[in-house]
């Protein structure tokens, strides 16, 4: 195997007296999508988090998370940021009172060129609401102006939570489509729950269950073992002519 981008060993995270991660180890490929799977409250975001450099102060981070040689740990979120670590957290983040425009405008790293082109070849829409409010965009085109921000800058890495959460279906497809582009050139950490986007995108996979992982290995494969996804995410492996309580079921508010 390639060396990964990115080493998660033996990663402890407690947060108010909760023993949440509890010894995960598991490697990030360098090219396509790895995917972080469990069920709801099970510690994806906290990971993602811990990655990051963004636990909240009341919380102890344990363990190792190497890019390269290069520990994390204990490195504060803006270096991180500033070498190569992108990330589009659950709740996009943008600033709504501030234009689209505006919201690039403060993605952009002091000494570095800003790749607009890339981001508006991307997200055409992003170009044409260049003047409009971030707030009064719809729920996808925040999701596109989250991640758009992000890609305006190098990165080696993106960690994206949950990217198409609360979506319409069309959107869904819209927004998983340019996560299928970005991966042809980055590596890519992504929670998500919807299992037909992680079928769509994701080459390899990683389950937490119980503060641990629970199954780590080829994404596709595990969505071919019904029982086991099952038994692992509590959800069914959303078969594309899945009935709407299946749909429901791969939602995030489904447990
Ligand atoms: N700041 C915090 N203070 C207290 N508890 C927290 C905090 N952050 C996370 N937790 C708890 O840690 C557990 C893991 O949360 P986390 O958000 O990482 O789960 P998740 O797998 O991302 O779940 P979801 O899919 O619901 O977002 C949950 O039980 C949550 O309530």
């Amino acid at each position: 195997m390639m060396e990964p981008v990115l080493t998660v060993e033996n990663l402890s995270v407690r947060i108010a007296g909760l023993h949440i991660l509890q010894g995960v180890s598991f490697p990030v490929a360098p090219t396509g999508v790895t995917v972080l799977l469990g069920r709801n409250g099970v510690g994806k975001t906290t990971t993602l988090r811990a990655i990051v450099g963004l636990t909240p102060r009341n919380g102890e981070v344990r363990g190792t998370i190497r890019m390269g040689a290069q520990s994390l740990l204990a490195r504060p979120t803006y270096r991180l940021v500033r070498n190569g670590l992108g990330y589009v957290p659950e709740d996009r983040c943008v600033f709504a009172g501030l234009t689209v425009a505006e919201n690039l405008r403060l993605a952009e790293r002091r000494g570095a060129e800003a790749a607009y082109d890339r981001v508006f070849a991307l997200f055409p829409e992003l170009e044409r609401r260049a003047r409009q409010r971030a707030g009064s965009l719809s729920g996808g085109q925040q999701q596109m102006l989250a991640i758009g921000r992000v890609l305006l800058n190098e990165n080696r890495l993106l960690l994206i939570d949950e990217p198409t959460k609360g979506l319409a279906p069309k959107v869904v497809t819209e927004v998983t489509e340019v996560l299928e582009r970005v991966a042809e050139s980055m590596p890519v950490l992504l929670v998500e729950q919807n299992l037909a986007v992680v079928r769509r995108l994701a080459k390899d996979a990683v389950v937490l269950a119980a503060g641990q992982v629970a199954w780590a290995g080829d994404a596709q494969e595990l969505l071919l073992e019904t029982a086991l996804t099952k038994s692992l995410l509590g959800v069914g492996t959303g078969e594309p002519h899945r009935g709407p309580e299946q749909a429901a079921a791969t939602g995030k508010d489904a447990n």
